[in-house]
C-alpha cells in the first residue's frame, strides 16, 4: 500500500519524467543529461515495486514517447522495446548466467526498422513509442549503410541504430535544435535528421546505420538462424555494415572489465557514439521463452557508463561578493562521497542556473562531480516550490548595500553588489592583488588584508607601497611583531621589481590573466606605454591570438576609467617593470617534457589550437585521441568521451587549474 507522500512522490517523478521523455523523443532537445534521467526513473520503478502502484502512464510502463510529428505513422508487428539497464558487471555475469551471450556495442542513436520484400526496401520507420512509429522510408537513400535492394526473397525484418560519427558530429555542431539551441549530443541531432521531411537535409547530417538484430526472416537456415551473431554475419552478405561485437561462452569479473575496455577503444577508434554496451542472449529460441516488459524485453540487458550522481540536501545557499562586484552563490549540502572526497559545497554559478533548478533550501538534489573533478549539482528532486524572491537577498551580506540583478554578457541573470567599498570586494581585489600571478607579495595574507583594510589603511593598490607610514601600529598588532613587519616590507619591496605581465594582471581588467597578459606582452614588447598607447589609439585587441570582441572591450572601458588610469600611472613610479619578457618554459623546466597530452572539453581562455600551441611550446605532443600511448588527459568544462576512456584506461586527468599551476602559471 502506498502512502499519501509516496502517492505524491510517483505522480511528481511520472509527470516530470514524461515531461523530460516529451523533450528528448519529440523536440530532440533533453533539458536534462541521461544520467539523471536514468536516476529520476529508477526511483519511480523502485517506489513502484515497493509500493505495488503503477500509473497507467508510467514511463516504466512503455517506451520512447506517443509520436508528435506531422510523419505519416506506421504500426510495428512486432513491438519495438528498450533495454533493462545496468552499471554493475556483477548483473552482467548473473544475467548471463552460464549461457552463450553477445557483447555489442551499443550506439546512441535512434532505433530504426527496416522492412524487406522480394528483395527490396519498403518501408524504413522510426521506434515511436514501440507500437507506433514514424514512416521515414523517404530518407532511405539519405543514410548511409541501407542497401535498397537485397539478394533475399522472402520478408525480412532488420532493426539496428541510426547514428552520426562523433568526427560528423563536431563538424556539425553549429546546426541548432527545434528551440534554437546547438544540438547536446548526436543522438539528437541524428533524431531530429532521419525525421526530416527533406532527404536533401538528411543527406547533409551524414547520419549512418549499423544492424543489431533480425527481427523476421532466415527462417529456412534451420542450421545457423538460431543463433543472432550469425544473423547479424549474414546480412554483411546483403551489404549492411557490421557492428563491433563479440561473443562469450562464459565470463568472470576481470574477463568483463578487460573486455569492456577493450570495446570501448574499438568505439574511439572507429569514431562511433556508444552510450554502453549490450549483453544478450545469443540463442533466438531461448530468448523468445524469456518473457518481456510493456519497456523492455528480457533477452538482453544494457550496460551503461554514466558519470555518478549522488543525492543530497542543499541546506543552503550562501552569498559572497567576488571582486567584480557579482554576488557569488555557493550551495551548502549534506556531505557526500564522491571518489573519496568529501562533497559539501557547490557552485551555483549565477541566480539563472538556481531558477533553472527551481533550488530552494531544504531540497533534495543530485551531486555529480563533473569530468571528475567539480561538484556539480545536476538536478533538483524536489521541484514545484521555487521562489525567487525568497531565495534573492535583497542586501549585500557583507556589506548592507542593496543588490541589484544584472544580465551578464553570457545573457545569465546575476547579482550585484555595486558599493565599491564593499569590505568583501574590496577584500578580494587585494587578495588578488597581491597573489602570486598578480604582484607575488609573500606574506601578504588575506587575515592580514583584511586587518589591514579593517585600520583604514589600505584604499588604493598604491596604498601598499605606503605601509611603512604605519609601521609602528603594524608591528604593535596582535600576533604581529618586527620580525613579522620586516618580513612583510621586505616582500613589499622585492614586488615592485616585476614584470609586464604580473603588472598587467595585478590591474584586474576584467578577462587579462596569465594567458592573455603574455600575448599583450610580446604585442608590445613588454613596455607599459607601447600598450597605454595602443589604447589611446584604438588598437582592435581583438585580432590578437585568442582575444576576442569582449576582451577588447574590457581593456577600453577599464581605461576609460578616470581611477583606473590613475592607478596605472602611479602604480608604475613605484615599481620596476622589466623591459625583456621572461621566457615561460624552457623546455627542460617542466614536467610535460616528452609527454603526450590530449585536451578535451572547452580550456578557458585558450581556443582549442592555443592550447595545443601551448602543449607544444613544453616540449610535450599535443595528441588528438586518447590512446595507450597518452601520458594526460586536459580535462576542460563539457568534456566528451575522451574522459570515459581515459578512465577506463587508467590515465592521468588534469583538471585545467591542475595543469597551469603544474607549468608555473
Ligand atoms: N535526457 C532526457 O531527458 C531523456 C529522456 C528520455 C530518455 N532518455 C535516455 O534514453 C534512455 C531510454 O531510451 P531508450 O528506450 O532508447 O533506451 P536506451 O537508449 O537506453 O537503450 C535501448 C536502445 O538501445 C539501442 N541500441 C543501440 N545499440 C544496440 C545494440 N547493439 N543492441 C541492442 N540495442 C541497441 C536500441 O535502439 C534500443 O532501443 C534513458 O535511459 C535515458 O538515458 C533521456
Ligand atoms: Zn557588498
Amino acid at each position: 500500500m502506498a502512502n499519501a507522500v509516496e502517492m505524491s512522490t510517483m505522480r511528481k517523478l511520472v509527470a516530470q519524467l514524461n515531461q523530460y521523455r516529451h523533450e528528448y523523443y519529440n523536440l530532440n532537445a533533453p533539458s536534462v543529461a541521461d544520467d539523471v534521467y536514468d536516476y529520476m526513473y529508477d526511483e519511480l520503478l523502485a517506489l513502484e515495486e515497493h509500493t505495488g502502484v503503477c500509473m497507467a502512464n508510467s514511463p516504466t510502463q512503455t517506451v520512447g514517447y506517443p509520436v508528435v510529428s506531422a510523419l505519416p505513422k506506421v504500426a510495428h508487428d512486432i513491438p519495438l522495446l528498450s533495454l533493462d539497464k545496468t552499471k554493475s558487471i556483477e548483473d552482467l555475469i548473473a544475467f548471463q548466467a552460464g549461457r552463450t551471450v553477445d557483447l555489442s556495442l551499443k550506439l546512441d542513436g535512434l532505433t530504426t526498422e527496416l522492412i524487406y520484400e522480394n528483395g527490396q526496401l519498403i518501408r524504413l520507420s522510426t521506434r515511436g513509442d514501440g507500437s507506433i512509429g514514424e514512416n521515414i522510408t523517404h530518407n532511405a537513400k539519405a543514410i548511409s549503410g541501407i542497401p535498397e535492394r537485397i539478394p533475399y526473397e522472402d520478408r525480412l525484418v532488420v532493426v539496428g541504430e541510426s547514428f552520426i560519427h562523433n568526427s560528423d558530429f563536431e563538424s556539425l555542431k553549429s546546426i541548432t535544435d527545434s528551440a534554437g539551441n546547438p544540438y547536446k549530443n548526436s543522438r539528437n541531432l541524428a533524431a531530429g535528421s532521419i525525421r526530416a521531411f527533406d532527404a536533401a537535409i538528411c543527406a547533409q547530417r551524414h547520419v549512418s546505420f549499423l544492424p543489431f538484430s533480425v527481427l523476421e526472416g532466415f527462417e529456412e537456415y534451420t542450421d545457423w538462424a538460431n543463433g543472432k551473431h550469425a544473423r547479424l554475419l549474414k546480412l554483411t552478405e546483403f551489404g549492411f555494415g557490421v557492428i563491433h561485437a563479440v561473443q562469450l561462452q562464459d565470463g568472470d569479473k576481470a574477463q568483463y572489465e578487460q573486455l569492456i575496455a577493450q570495446m570501448r577503444e574499438a568505439a574511439e577508434m572507429s569514431d562511433l557514439p556508444i552510450d554502453g554496451l549490450v549483453l544478450t542472449y545469443d540463442e533466438v529460441d531461448y530468448s523468445r521463452t524469456c518473457g518481456r516488459t510493456g519497456h523492455h524485453f528480457k533477452d538482453g540487458l544494457a550496460f551503461k557508463f554514466e558519470d555518478e550522481l549522488y543525492e543530497s540536501v542543499l541546506r543552503d545557499i550562501e552569498w559572497t561578493p567576488s571582486r567584480t562586484g557579482e554576488i557569488a552563490p555557493v550551495a551548502v549540502l549534506d556531505s557526500v562521497v564522491i571518489d573519496g572526497c568529501t562533497v559539501s559545497r557547490a557552485s551555483l554559478h549565477n541566480l539563472s542556473f538556481i531558477e533553472s533548478l527551481e533550488l530552494m533550501p531544504g531540497c533534495r538534489v543530485l551531486v555529480s562531480k563533473r569530468n571528475m573533478i567539480i561538484p556539480h549539482i545536476e538536478e533538483n528532486l524536489e521541484r514545484g516550490h521555487f521562489d525567487l524572491d525568497a531565495v534573492t537577498p535583497k542586501h549585500c551580506p557583507c556589506c548592507g548595500a542593496e543588490t541589484r540583478f544584472h544580465i551578464t554578457d553570457g545573457g545569465k541573470k546575476a547579482l550585484f553588489c555595486d558599493n565599491p567599498d564593499c569590505a568583501m570586494r574590496k577584500l578580494r581585489r587585494f587578495v588578488h592583488f597581491a597573489s602570486k600571478k598578480a604582484m607575488d607579495i609573500e606574506g601578504l595574507s588575506e587575515a592580514t588584508l583584511e586587518r589591514l583594510i579593517a585600520r583604514g589603511w589600505l584604499h588604493s593598490f598604491t596604498d601598499v607601497y605606503r605601509l611603512d607610514h604605519y609601521m609602528q601600529e603594524i608591528i604593535c598588532m596582535d600576533g604581529f611583531g618586527e620580525k613579522s613587519w620586516d618580513n612583510l616590507w621586505g616582500a613589499i619591496q622585492r614586488s615592485r621589481n616585476t614584470t609586464f605581465e604580473r603588472y598587467l594582471i595585478a590591474m584586474d581588467i576584467p578577462m587579462i590573466g596569465n594567458h592573455a597578459s603574455k600575448v599583450l606582452a610580446k604585442q608590445f614588447g613588454s613596455s607599459p606605454s607601447a600598450f597605454e598607447e595602443a589604447v589611446e589609439n584604438d588598437f582592435d585587441f581583438s585580432q590578437l591570438p585568442d582575444f576576442g570582441e569582449t576582451l577588447r572591450q574590457n581593456i577600453h572601458q577599464w581605461f576609460a576609467q578616470e581611477e583606473n588610469r590613475i592607478l596605472w600611472e602611479e602604480l608604475q613610479e613605484m615599481v620596476t617593470i622589466q623591459t625583456v619578457t621572461t621566457e615561460t618554459h624552457s623546455m627542460e623546466d617542466n614536467p610535460f617534457v616528452g609527454c603526450t597530452m590530449v585536451v578535451t572539453g572547452k580550456v578557458e581562455p585558450y581556443t582549442r589550437s592555443g592550447i595545443n600551441a601551448k602543449i607544444e611550446s613544453l616540449g610535450a605532443v599535443a595528441g588528438s585521441s586518447v590512446t595507450k600511448k597518452t601520458d594526460y588527459l586536459i580535462c576542460g568544462e563539457n568534456a566528451g568521451s575522451k574522459l570515459d576512456k581515459a578512465r577506463a584506461l587508467g590515465i592521468r586527468v588534469l583538471s585545467p587549474g591542475e595543469f597551469f599551476r603544474m607549468i608555473g602559471e
